[in-house]
């Protein structure tokens, strides 16, 4: 339980990539959140569980350009960021893999790994897409995430949902991202298949990328998570780390929002510089 001198209560010692601070975001005269702060270091995965209705969705689409703050800010290497799309925030380094992760199905796997961002040779105005070279990094790519002996030119149809997810983050980590938000998919999926996506969690973890986990499940959170967040109602209920709780406790917290409070203010003030 304790952390590192100079450490953060968080667990982190390095300065967030992204944070949010006192981020609320309503629909109308509901909050989704409420006065949330979440800092997000490279190299960390932050698992983010919650039931349905609790903000996971909202503060995914916060963080990813999708939904603007009523009140309360983002801030990208500490500066504060607005996103006015998904497209800013990815630009920005943000990816997201959406839960209903859309494909172009008819399109081969390296043409959905590329998306109009081929590689080309040649002088240019004779500049022609490198095809073999597109193939071979789109192998070597999904490789590097635990999806091996990939043919890159069957369509993406044949892709099973696990390897779907591990596609668009193989994706994020060639083209750079630094923040990798994974909005698991509530559709289920064969071990085989979940057992991919958390070997792309740690792939990207590996990568240096601050990653969020968004899941309903806490065994599966357990396997991948340095921090687990817990929203409540939109709010932070709980803030934890690996180091503060196994896979049982976990669960049982997930469960009950009241103990979890609860322990969550007694790890906080036991935390050394509190
Ligand atoms: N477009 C919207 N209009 C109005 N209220 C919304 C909208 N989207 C979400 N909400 C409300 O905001 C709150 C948080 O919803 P959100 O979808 O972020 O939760 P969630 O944890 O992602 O749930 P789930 O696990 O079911 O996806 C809920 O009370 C929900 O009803």
């Amino acid at each position: 339980m304790s952390t590192a001198a100079g450490s953060t209560a968080d667990g982190g010692s390095t300065p967030p990539v992204l944070e949010l601070r006192g981020a609320t975001a309503r629909f109308g005269s509901v909050a989704a959140l409420s006065s949330v702060d979440l800092a997000l270091r490279g190299g960390q995965v932050t698992c983010l569980l919650g039931e349905n209705g609790s903000g996971k969705s909202t503060l995914v689409g916060v963080l990813s350009g999708m939904r603007r703050l009523s009140e309360g800010e983002l801030l990208l290497d500490g500066r504060p960021a607005r996103f006015r799309s998904p497209r800013q925030a990815r630009a920005a380094g943000i990816a997201t893999v959406w839960q209903d992760l859309a494909i172009a199905p008819l399109m081969s796997v390296w043409r959905n790994f590329f998306l109009g961002a081929e590689p080309t040779r040649g002088p240019r105005p004779l500049r022609r897409l490198d095809v073999a070279r597109a193939q071979q990094v789109t192998t070597t790519a999904m490789a590097g995430v635990g999806v091996v002996g990939l043919d890159p030119d069957q369509p993406a149809s044949a892709l099973q949902a696990g390897e779907r997810q591990s596609l668009a983050i193989a994706r994020a980590l060639h083209f750079g991202a630094r923040v990798l938000v994974l909005d698991e998919p509530t559709a289920p999926m064969t071990v085989a298949q979940r057992a991919l996506v958390l070997q792309s969690v740690v792939a990207a973890r590996e990568a240096g990328l601050a990653v969020v986990f968004v899941t309903h499940s806490p065994q599966y959170a357990h396997l991948v998570g340095d921090r687990f967040v817990l929203l409540g109602g939109g709010r932070v209920a709980g803030d934890l780390t690996a180091e503060d709780v196994d896979v049982h406790d976990l669960t049982r917290l997930v469960a009950g929002g009241d103990e979890l409070s609860r322990l969550t203010e007694a790890l906080r003030s036991a935390r050394p510089g509190h």
